[in-house]
């Protein structure tokens, strides 16, 4: 098939073939070297503000599932940080791994975490998402990694969902969820200019990955791996492995907000 996935014959390593960003200069995700993230003191505190009421519905893209956020009004905006300006939240999605050992996108001293949580956000100078996606500085998204350990009882709301949402295309209301409850409480962050890890790959993004993980049960990600990337009808293929490696660096710099 023609569409961009995470297969043999659709994976990462063939997105060149028809997404040339793919051989950009600012291509995420990245391996995070901690002892070369220089500590940036001009950095400001991350400001997020969430409203539950701005969340919508769940839907199975076929690459992974999202969370979407009505974003026509400043109520769930991420301010300060590395960022200027404002950005309002437009949805929230992860990457996960077939086994626990691998699935996150960034790495941290080469080592992969089971999953990572993505939540984007577009800028408001911009008049809508899709305005903002191809800027560069259209995009923020603040990445979490997800570590085993004690089930999430945040995350949980999240999965108990996804039975609704097994194959590709599905979509169910997911009303009056805050966005926070899946933060961890510490804030810090590396942060660095970079782009989609999809296709079409724009290098529009303001990178912002949290230092502090938050917890996933193993059963949990159980749950995550019950989804199918196909639709429904089609034969099945497990969604798992939906992530893409760590890209080159080529210069750029990491900064941390932490000491
Ligand atoms: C201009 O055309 C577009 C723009 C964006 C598209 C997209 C197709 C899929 C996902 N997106 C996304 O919005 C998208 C893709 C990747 C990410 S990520 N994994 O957070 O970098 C976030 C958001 C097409
Ligand atoms: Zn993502």
């Amino acid at each position: 098939s023609n569409a961009w996935g995470y297969g043999p014959t659709n994976g990462p390593d063939t997105w060149m073939e028809r997404f040339p960003n793919a051989k950009g200069l600012r291509q995420s995700p990245i391996n995070i070297v901690t002892k070369e993230a220089q500590f940036d003191p001009s950095l400001k505190p991350l400001k997020v503000k969430y409203d539950p009421y701005n969340s919508r519905d769940i839907l199975n893209n076929g690459q992974s599932f999202q969370v979407d956020f009505v974003d026509d009004t400043d109520s769930s905006t991420l301010t300060g940080g590395p960022i200027c300006g404002t950005y309002r939240l437009n949805q929230f999605h992860f990457h996960w791994g077939a086994s626990d050992d691998r699935g996150s996108e960034h790495n941290v001293d080469g080592a992969q975490f089971p999953c990572e949580l993505h939540l984007v956000h577009w800028n408001t100078k911009y008049s809508s998402f899709r305005e903002a996606a191809d800027k560069d500085d259209g995009l923020a998204v603040i990445g979490v990694f997800l570590k085993i350990g004690a089930p999430n009882p945040q995350l949980q709301k999240v999965l108990d969902a996804l039975d609704l949402v097994k194959t590709k295309g599905k979509q169910t209301t997911f009303s009056n969820f805050d966005a926070k409850t899946l933060l961890p409480h510490s804030l810090d962050y590396w942060t660095y200019e970079g782009s989609l890890t999809t296709p079409p790959l724009l290098e529009s993004v303001t990178w912002i990955v949290l230092r502090e993980v938050i917890s996933v049960s193993s059963v949990q990600m159980a749950k995550f791996r019950s989804l199918f990337f196909t639709g429904e009808g089609e034969p099945q293929i497990s969604m798992v492995d939906n992530y893409r490696p760590p890209q080159l660096l080529q210069g750029r710099q990491v900064r941390a907000s932490f000491q």
